[in-house]
């Protein structure tokens, strides 16, 4: 029976994301069957029994996915999180484990800064307490005077994506935008037309309302403390639809209680599902459930996406949106994508025809790449590799480690002697003297890709499906022979390639096949006559 992969959903999705991943468009087809299990409410030991035999996990924030429940994942290869933030998944470990980890940043930042100006204009203007007031049959319309956005200065913690659009949101306010991230350029503070504070405490000392919108970490932890909410003007009021943390609640509450701090509005929380019950209750404060993505579009586009990264790592392409592979900031596309497959795929042949211990794995890249480039020619390389030679479960994200583990080298060569195609060698290395082979790829017009040697034999021939490679002697009979028994054994020949050394000398043939190869056609196609070898390399 064709083995499945299992995908577990533990937060809500939209639908649109399992149907890509029941109906795969056929670019973004997979071979083996899925089985979707969706439990978006699952309490936490029925995801720990579940997720034991899954391949791939969708979460959204109510799910940790910690050490604990990856350990208990045996078969996993990706974690997949449905929004922004990934704080609550021990990426550590799962680059240990070599899981790989994606998420769907941009997708939901409007939602995000929409939520965030909704919080704002409810707290200035007291609309959810005027409407309660009002729906209970009260007119109090002299207890609810509000505050005007209107030439108020907004400050701003992060410029990123939801940063930079509440920026935008805030000036159709008339406001003034401030913002403090020192990561930024000039030129993105430029675009958003935002000033910059190169200090938190300059930013604090000049806002009417502070806004937070950095990912949670080490750095942002309590980054706003009782004393930073005091280098504030009093009567300030503050904003968090990031993380809960980034603003400790205590000593919000407690500025909240001295009426140092006018009002918050808060839709994430420190201790969630389980908020702190005096800071929720507060007059001054209104408070969401962590709804900020929590819109039609926001996850349209979040299903959308994470099918794609979903349906794209089981077919083992790059993904758009890894959040564990530390070292390729720019993933590859276009050139670079079709080169990075390649890559693997040569790696692949290597993989299958070498008969000795490797020591050494060598990638010469001749080709116009820069240094990220060459980072994710490096990992397709490994990826290729160790896929054949190991029996682990081989990822972008620990192929580094498993090939170190086997006491394999690797060398890395870049030239740049051509321009308009794009040539790379892999070459393994044993330890005697002997012990070497090379296998050779070049890809046309960021298109088209061939196999074009394999040790000093030369040949153009796609690298598709099955292959045999096929040394023999160069003499009369030897191509007839082979059609006629692969005829006879209904297979279909695709592409037949013969190089020579030297007239009568050695010849070796990569013949293409249609469909897989059966081990006993194979092993009895190793008896024709003279044959010297016969290798099949599949998975291509
Ligand atoms: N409430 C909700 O449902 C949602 C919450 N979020 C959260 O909002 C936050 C922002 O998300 P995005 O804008 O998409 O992230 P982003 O990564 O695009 O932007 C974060 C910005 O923070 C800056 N930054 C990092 N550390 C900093 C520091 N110590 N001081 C100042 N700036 C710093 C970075 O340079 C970056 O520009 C994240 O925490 C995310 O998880 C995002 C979407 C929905
Ligand atoms: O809706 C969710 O699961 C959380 C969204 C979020 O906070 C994020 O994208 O960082």
């Amino acid at each position: 029976m064709e083995k499945s992969v299992k995908i577990l959903i533990t937060g809500k999705l939209h639908d649109v994301a399992l149907q890509l991943l029941k109906n795969q468009p056929p670019e973004l087809a997979v071979t083996e069957p899925l089985e979707i299990v969706y439990l978006p409410d699952a309490p936490r030991d029925v995801i720990l029994k579940e997720i034991e035999n899954t391949n791939v996990l969708i979460s959204r924030s109510e799910t940790d996915v910690d050490a604990p429940l990856l350990r208990a994942a045996k078969k996993l290869s990706v974690v997949a999180r449905a929004a922004v933030g990934y704080g609550n998944i021990d990426c550590d470990m799962a680059t240990e484990l070599g899981i790989l980890v994606v998420n769907t940043p941009g997708k939901n930042t409007n939602s995000a800064a929409e939520l965030t100006l909704g919080l704002l204009l409810s707290l200035l203007r007291k609309i959810p307490a005027a409407h309660q007031s009002t729906s209970a049959g009260g007119w109090n319309r002299h207890h609810f005077t509000g505050i005007e956005l209107g030439g108020k200065t907004i400050g701003i913690v992060g410029l990123g994506n939801v940063g930079h659009r509440v920026a935008k949101f805030a000036k159709g306010f008339d406001m003034r935008v401030i913002c403090y991230d020192p990561y930024i350029s000039d030129e993105v503070f430029r675009k958003n037309q935002a000033e910059r504070k190169n200090t938190l405490e300059e930013l604090l000392a000049d806002c009417d309302i502070l806004s937070v919108h950095v990912p949670l970490n080490k750095e942002t932890k309590s980054m706003i403390r009782e004393v930073e909410l005091k280098k504030m003007r009093k009567g300030s009021f503050v904003l968090n639809a990031a993380r809960g943390g980034i603003i400790n609640e205590k000593d919000l509450l407690k500025t909240l209680h001295e009426g140092y701090i006018a009002g918050a509005g808060i839709d994430t929380f420190e201790n969630e599902p389980n908020p702190l019950k005096e800071l929720i209750s507060h007059p001054n404060v209104i408070v969401s459930p962590h709804i900020g993505a929590s819109t039609l579009e926001a996850q349209y586009r979040i299903g959308e996406t994470i099918a794609i990264q979903v349906l794209k790592s089981l077919r083992g392409e790059i993904v758009d949106y890894p959040v564990n592979l530390p070292h390729v900031s720019i993933l590859g596309s276009g050139d670079l994508r079709q080169f990075s497959v390649l890559t693997e795929k040569t790696s692949l042949v290597a993989a299958q025809i070498f008969d000795f211990h490797p020591a050494i794995l060598k990638l010469t890249v001749n080709a116009n790449v820069n240094k990220e480039d060459l980072q994710i020619l490096k990992l397709s390389c490994l990826k290729g590799f160790l896929s054949h030679v190991s029996d682990e479960f081989v990822s972008y994200v620990n192929a580094e480690r498993l090939l170190a583990k086997r006491g394999i080298q690797f060398e890395i060569e870049l030239k740049n002697t051509l321009t308009s195609k794009n040539e790379l060698l892999i070459e393994v290395f044993g330890t005697g003297t002997n012990e070497k082979i090379s296998v050779g790829s070049v890809l046309y017009d960021g298109k088209f890709a061939r196999l074009c040697s394999i040790n000093d034999f030369i040949f153009e021939i796609e690298p598709e499906g099955d292959l045999i490679v096929m040394q023999n002697h160069d003499r009369p009979g030897v191509i007839g022979d082979v059609g006629t028994y692969l005829a006879k054994n209904k297979v279909n020949i695709a592409q037949f390639e013969l190089s020579r050394n030297r007239r009568g000398g050695m010849a070796m043939s990569l013949i293409r096949v249609d469909g897989e190869l059966e081990t006993k056609v194979i092993d009895d196609f190793r008896k024709l006559p003279n044959l010297i070898s016969a290798k099949l390399v599949s998975g291509l």
